[in-house]
C-alpha cells in the first residue's frame, strides 16, 4: 500500500510567487539596508526605487536584488514637461514606480519597514500575505462577520446570501504596522512613547461606500485592475501640503473601486515600521490637510461617477473634474490638483498603452 505523502502542516495550496508578474516599488532618500532583513522574502523580485531628493546621492543597494533605479533626473528626463505631476520631496514620488512598472502587481514598502514577528514569534511574510489577499475575491457588499470568509478555516456565516458569496476581484491589499503607528501629528505630539503591539489576526473587505485612511507604508495592488488611480498627488517640495498623498490615493480609488465593484481589503500582513518622523516637522507638512479634510471627505462621500464611466482612467478623470468643480473653491490648490490628475493619466497612458489586443 503506498504511504499517502507526509501532508500535514504543508498549505493547502500554497501561494504562488508571482516573481515575475509582481515589482516591489521603494521611495528612498536613505539607504536601502532595510533590504537585508527582508532578503527570504524579497530578493526573487525585481525592484523600482524611486529616489527622492538629491539625485546626485548614491544610493546603496544590498548585492543580489534585481532593481532599477529613477531619481529626479530620471524622472524629468522620461516623463519631459509631464514630470510635473509627480511630488518631489515627498513619498508620494513613489507613484512614478507605479507608472513605468510592467507588472500586474505591485507592492510599495517604506524603507523604515522591517520583518514583523507574529504573536507565535513567527516572521510574517508580509509579501506572500498580500499576494493571498489580492487573489482572493473581496466582499464588499455585505459584512462578513467572521471576517475573510475565503481564509482557511473560515466562511460566510449564517445569513449572508448566497447570491453574494462568489465576491468580486480584490485590487488593493492595505497592511498595517507594529511598533510605530501611522498616526497623525497630532496624535503622535500627544502620544509620542505610544507603540502598537496589537498584532489582530484578521483581513476584512472595507464596505462598499466606506472611505478608509490608505496608508502607503506597507500596501499593494493589482496595477490592471486599479493602477491608473494609484496616484498619490501633488506633495512635498512647492506644495501646500504633505504626507496626505496615500490618503488622497486611497480616497480616490476606494471611489472608483466602489464604482467598478472591485475590492479593497486592511488588515493583515503586519510589518515592523521602526522610524517615527519628527512629529513638528509632519505638523507643518499636515496642517492643511487636517482642516481641509473636513470638506475633501464629504466631497469623496458624495461622489458620484457616470455610467458610461468603466474604465479606471474614464473615472479618474471624471473625478478630476469633480475636484476641479467641488474642491477648488477650498483652495486653489484642488485647481492645480485636478489638472495635475490629468497630467497624470496622460502620462500613465503614454507609458502603457494599450498593447495590441487592447489591454491597457
Ligand atoms: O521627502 C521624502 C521623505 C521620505 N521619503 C521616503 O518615503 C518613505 C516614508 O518616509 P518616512 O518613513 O520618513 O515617513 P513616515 O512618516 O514614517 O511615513 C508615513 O508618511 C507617509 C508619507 O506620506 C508614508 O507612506 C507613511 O508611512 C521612506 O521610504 C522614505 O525614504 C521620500 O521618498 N521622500
Ligand atoms: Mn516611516
Amino acid at each position: 500500500m503506498v504511504e499517502p505523502a507526509n501532508t500535514v502542516g504543508l498549505p493547502v495550496n500554497p501561494t504562488p510567487l508571482l516573481k515575475d508578474e509582481l515589482d516591489i516599488v521603494i521611495p528612498t532618500i536613505r539607504n536601502l539596508d532595510f533590504l537585508e532583513m527582508w532578503r527570504p522574502f524579497l530578493q526573487p523580485y525585481h525592484l523600482i526605487i524611486v529616489q527622492d531628493g538629491d539625485p546626485s546621492k548614491k544610493i546603496h543597494v544590498p548585492e543580489g536584488y534585481d532593481y532599477e533605479l529613477y531619481n529626479r533626473n530620471d524622472i524629468n528626463r522620461i516623463l519631459g514637461p509631464k514630470a510635473s505631476c509627480i511630488s518631489f520631496k515627498d513619498s508620494a514620488c513613489r507613484c512614478f514606480g507605479y507608472m513605468v512598472s510592467k507588472k500586474k502587481y505591485i507592492f510599495t514598502i517604506d524603507d523604515d519597514c522591517f520583518v514583523a514577528k507574529d504573536p507565535s514569534g513567527k516572521a510574517v511574510n508580509a509579501l506572500e500575505q498580500h499576494i493571498k489577499n489580492l487573489l482572493c475575491p473581496s466582499s464588499p457588499f455585505f459584512f462578513n462577520t467572521l471576517y475573510d470568509p475565503y481564509r482557511e478555516g473560515a466562511d460566510f456565516v449564517r445569513g449572508y446570501p448566497f447570491s453574494l458569496r462568489e465576491g468580486v476581484s480584490t485590487a488593493v491589499s492595505h497592511g498595517l504596522w507594529l511598533n510605530i503607528p501611522d498616526y497623525d501629528a497630532p496624535t503622535q505630539l500627544v502620544k509620542p512613547k505610544e507603540r502598537n503591539t496589537r498584532y489582530v489576526d484578521a483581513v476584512m473587505t472595507i464596505p462598499k461606500g466606506t472611505l478608509f485612511p490608505m496608508c502607503g507604508m506597507n500596501l499593494a495592488f493589482d496595477r490592471d485592475l486599479i493602477g491608473p488611480a494609484m496616484y498619490f498627488g501633488l506633495m512635498g517640495d512647492g506644495q501646500p501640503i504633505g504626507r496626505y498623498d496615500d490618503m488622497w490615493a486611497g480616497w480616490c480609488i476606494k471611489v472608483i473601486c466602489d464604482h467598478l465593484s472591485l475590492g479593497v481589503k486592511t488588515g493583515l500582513p503586519y510589518i515592523y515600521h521602526s522610524k517615527a518622523s519628527n512629529p513638528f516637522v509632519n505638523l507643518k507638512k499636515e496642517y492643511k490637510g487636517i482642516f481641509w479634510q473636513e470638506e475633501i471627505i464629504p466631497f469623496f462621500q458624495n461622489a458620484k461617477l457616470s455610467k458610461e464611466a468603466v474604465t479606471v482612467q474614464q473615472c479618474y478623470i471624471e473625478l478630476s473634474k469633480l475636484v476641479k468643480e467641488k474642491l477648488s473653491s477650498l483652495d486653489p490648490y484642488f485647481d492645480k490638483l485636478a489638472d495635475a490628475m490629468v497630467t497624470w493619466i496622460e502620462a500613465w497612458d503614454e507609458l502603457n498603452p494599450p498593447a495590441a489586443n487592447g489591454k491597457a
